[in-house]
């Protein structure tokens, strides 16, 4: 079975003996020093799709005349080593709490490379953020502006806001991830005439002499496969920032368009190319703007599954394997492996579909329609629906399943107290655990008895 270039690490082979490896690193040796599940990420892969969006951003908006910022986006994954490659590569960091920004602190990204997030921001990390000198912190509500505008007072600075907008365009993968329609928590509307929520916002910031007025952001979305969603949220926020130009003289410097980006997860599924998009906008903040009669501003993004989810596969080993008998009279094959729920919650979630391969060998040339399940208590705990895996799959095997790398390891738990596994970065033939696996010894010192 070969390996579709969209859903794998770039640096994924399978070699004459049938087994993977990736970016030269033997699967095999890996889960035999490291132990399985664990998630492999391809560094190399990493980085290139990071300097690939900022390049193909640039590129397209330096045509039309405007700067671009990339922000990579930690909610993903993040940690240290993954916090310094992206910034190493010229980005930087899109945090939604205060662990996400001691994360991109701990790196050594410089606060003002760095923005804050967050629909219910604590006090203390609202002054965590002030104190480090984040380049921007997104308000989502009303209530912060004052809440930002006492903590910089208290801090005696003044704090780069942006407000976060609600553009109305419903866009995404599943209604949980969709993140711009009027129903939801995220940001503050635009519909209304005149004293919209959010120009009530950007007015209300404008009187308090604390903060500083830098921009507008839309965040539609994620897993968007179709960039007509962007393009009209793009229209409704440059709207916006004519109106409140026009209204108050003050011209909004940035526009943050979000991330969203959609990926493959399945052969034959074809992810938003950052390329095009970029092109795409380019045209149409460029038209829109020269409709409004306003000057381009400054744009910024925020991908965070497109640069990180195909970098990375979760390697597990099969433990049982059993036929069942279905209602129609066919048969499928349950594979489990030993992880599960736990450390991939989106087929549970979102009903996400992945695929998975053999890792360890080639395996016969016959399939079986199987499901690969984890381990956990319970039935919906699925990793992947339906893939054809050779008939001779056996206790012992190793078995990948690719696109694990955003959402996977951010949103793991320990539920039934499996501790979490390591991520484990490979490059050049060699492999670096960047994140530990959790021990029992861990989840016990939780446990105050
Ligand atoms: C504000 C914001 N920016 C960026 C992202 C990153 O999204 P994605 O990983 O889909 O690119 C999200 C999550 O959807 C988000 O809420
Ligand atoms: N966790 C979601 C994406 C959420 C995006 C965060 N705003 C997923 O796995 O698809």
């Amino acid at each position: 079975m070969s390996l579709d270039p969209h859903v794998w690490p770039a640096g994924a082979r399978r070699g004459d003996d049938g087994a993977l490896s990736v970016a030269g690193v033997d699967l095999r040796d890996l889960a035999a020093e490291h132990g399985t599940p664990a998630y492999v990420l391809d560094e190399a892969d990493f980085r290139a799709r990071a300097r690939g969006f900022r390049e193909a951003f640039e590129r397209a908006f330096a045509a039309v005349g405007a700067g671009v910022d990339v922000y990579y986006a930690g909610k993903a994954f993040l940690s240290v080593a993954v916090a310094r490659w992206a910034h190493e590569e010229g980005l930087r960091i899109d945090t939604a709490t205060g662990g996400e920004l001691a994360v991109a602190l701990r790196a050594g990204v410089p606060g003002a490379d760095i923005g804050l997030h967050g629909n219910n921001k604590s006090d203390a990390e609202i002054e965590r953020a002030l104190a480090a000198g984040v380049g921007r912190i997104v308000v989502d509500s009303l209530g912060e502006v004052d809440r930002v505008a006492d903590a910089a007072a208290r801090a005696g600075v003044r704090a780069p806001v942006m407000v976060r907008l609600t553009t109305g365009v419903h866009a995404g993968g599943h209604e949980f991830i969709a993140t711009a329609h009027e129903d939801q928590k995220f940001g503050l509307s635009l519909a209304g005439e005149g004293a919209s929520p959010a120009m009530v916002a950007l007015l209300a910031i404008l009187a308090r002499p604390e903060l500083e007025l830098i921009g507008v952001h839309s965040h539609i979305g994620s897993q968007i496969l179709d960039p007509s969603g962007f393009e009209a949220a793009a229209r409704r926020v440059l709207q916006l920032r004519a109106e409140l130009a026009a209204a108050t003289g003050h011209l909004l410097p940035e526009v943050d368009l979000g991330g969203g980006f959609g990926i493959a997860y399945l052969p034959g599924e074809v992810p938003l190319e950052p390329g095009r998009v970029a092109k795409d906008l380019a045209g149409v903040v460029e038209g829109a703007c020269a409709e409004l009669g306003t000057p381009l501003p400054r744009i910024s993004i925020e991908p965070g599954r497109a640069i990180v989810g195909p970098t990375t596969l979760t390697l597990y080993r099969v433990g049982t394997v059993k036929p069942v008998t279905l209602e129609d009279g066919g048969t499928r094959t349950y594979v489990s492996v030993d992880g599960g729920m736990s450390d991939n919650l989106r087929p549970a979630l979102y009903g996400a579909r992945y695929t998975a391969a053999l890792a360890s060998r080639r395996g016969g040339a016959t399939t079986v329609a199987a499901r690969v399940v984890g381990k956990h208590c319970e039935s919906g705990d699925i990793v992947v629906h339906d893939v054809a895996l050779p008939d001779d799959v056996a206790p012992g095997d190793l078995l990948a399943v690719p696109a694990t790398g955003a959402y996977g390891r951010s949103m793991a738990s320990n539920y039934n107290h499996v501790p979490r596994p390591p991520v484990i970065a490979v490059r050049d033939g060699a492999a670096r655990v960047i994140v530990r696996r959790e021990t029992e010894d861990d989840l016990l010192a939780l446990d105050l008895g």
